[in-house]
């Protein structure tokens, strides 16, 4: 691969502009862009993105790269050694390969992605809340659960970096070096791929007749690489391209009528405000944001439940519903609420079950071992993403109680006049984040209401 861009020799000094300097680098490594679209720093919502110089119809190529420019852990020039040590590199994120790859890449003169990764000589613009003061996001971010991922996180981070990439790059002095690979950097580096990396989406699996035993296994998913000119788009929900990949190239398709003077805006995916803040370091205003979702964790139901309980006998029963609802949960502790229903009706549903059901009709769960399957496919149908249907005392109660334990969780705050002014500050963000939590949760409270 790379080979192309070996062979043509351009000069990248400094004074020539970084932008220019990439689009000569993608003409000559192959990456093909459309006459109707350009990419530029004003007219977009933040820094470089993509304009339509023209009306763009649905189902336009807006441009191509082939596979060889892409940036991965087989098209670094280290990919070798990535490779041959590639047992030593296995983290629970399966990001170090790609991360090793860029810390050379992004401080090798030789890189044959130098003029791509020149556009970004520091990471300043990125400003997720990892980089936030504890304090900051703490404050401004409470109840939202990007404070605990952030830790979560950061923790990881420096797990990974300690246990794993600097044995690595101490025992390969000719490429790597801890001086000026730091922890610093690396975490830079983490933050550039959450936010500009892409993956490869899994293959379809084409046959019925392959075993079950497979069918709950969770795949690994494909590891991040980088994507220039592809990562030059913006992201909103209500998106007009998409990226599709093909044996030997990806391209990015024109999803609805884009009109001459608009922004061309990718999909991240399916992102509520907290996750693009967290991933991304931005927010889209949270009445726009189709993806949004408020969680309520599975504790502020038990709460709820065990409220103004008298006998010892009601307390115990609910005790021994806890613990099964902890089992059967396991790691999903909240139920995930969007602007059209329950994201995760099945569970909600069960759970909601078992708080409510009656001393006899719980020792005769307990019994069976749960429920018959064909009863629990009712429980999810009846429960389905449309305001709710069927829902009746004491669900309702539950639900509505949890979703208010829930907001009193953001603690007191004023949307006050920021809102509306722009998403530029952090606390603007953030308030995007906890005013959109805070009108689904609102609006559950008004589909429950008795
Ligand atoms: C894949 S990059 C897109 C290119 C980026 N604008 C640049 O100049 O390098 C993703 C980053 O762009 C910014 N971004 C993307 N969509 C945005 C939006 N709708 N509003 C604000 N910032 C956005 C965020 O900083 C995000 O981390």
């Amino acid at each position: 691969m790379a080979t192309e861009a070996k062979r043509h020799k351009v000069d990248y000094s400094s004074e020539i502009n970084p932008l220019q300097n990439f689009l000569q680098w993608c003409n000559i490594v192959g990456v093909r862009l459309s006459h109707k679209v350009c990419v530029s720093k004003e007219g977009t919502v933040a820094e470089y993105g993509m304009l339509a110089k023209d009306n763009i119809e649905e189902g336009e190529v807006l441009f191509t790269i082939p596979r060889s420019a892409l940036l991965h852990q087989q098209t670094t020039m280290v990919s070798a050694v990535l490779e041959k040590e590639r047992s030593s590199l296995e983290s629970p994120s399966g990001w170090v390969p790609l991360l090793l790859a860029l810390l050379y890449e992004y401080t090798s003169s030789q890189s044959n992605w130098k003029p791509y990764l020149f556009l970004w000589t520091n990471f300043k613009s990125l400003d997720h809340p990892m980089f936030w003061s504890k304090e900051e996001r703490d404050g401004l971010l409470r109840g939202t659960g990007i404070p605990e991922a952030v830790e979560t996180d950061l923790v990881n981070i420096q797990r990974e970096y300690t246990h794993v990439v600097l044995p690595f790059i101490k025992k390969h002095p000719d490429l790597w070096n801890p001086s000026t690979h730091t922890l610093e950097l690396y975490t830079e580096l983490v933050a550039f791929v959450m936010a500009y990396s892409f993956q490869e989406p899994q293959e379809e699996e084409d046959d019925d007749e392959d075993d079950d035993d497979d069918e709950d296994e969770e795949k690994t998913p494909n590891p991040p690489m980088m994507v220039p000119m592809a990562d030059m788009l913006n992201h909103v929900s209500n998106h007009n391209a998409n990226l599709e990949f093909t044996l030997d190239s990806l391209k990015m398709v024109c999803v609805r009528p884009i009109h001459k003077g608009e922004e061309v805006f990718n999909t991240y995916g399916q992102m509520a405000n907290w996750q693009l803040l967290h991933m991304y370091g931005f927010t889209e205003p949270h009445q726009n944001n189709t993806n949004d979702t408020a969680d309520i964790p599975i504790t502020n139901f038990y709460k709820v439940a065990t409220q103004g309980i008298q006998s010892d006998q009601d307390r115990q029963l609910v005790e021994e519903k806890w613990e099964m609802l902890r089992e059967m949960m396991q790691e999903k502790a909240v139920f995930v609420f969007g602007k059209q229903g329950c994201l995760t009706d099945a569970e909600l549903h069960s759970a909601l079950k078992v708080l409510c059901m009656s001393e006899e009709e719980f020792s005769e769960f307990k019994e069976n071992e749960g429920w018959e399957e064909d009863e629990e496919d009712e429980i999810s149908l009846a429960f389905s993403n449309e305001g709710l249907p069927g829902l009746k005392a004491p669900w309702k109660w539950l639900i509505h109680e949890a979703a208010r334990l829930t907001a009193s969780s953001f603690g007191d705050w004023e949307e006050g006049g920021a809102v509306a002014e722009g998403l530029r500050s952090r606390q603007q963000r953030a308030l995007q984040v906890r005013c959109g939590q805070r009108s689904i949760l609102h609006r559950l409270m008004e589909l429950t209401k008795s």
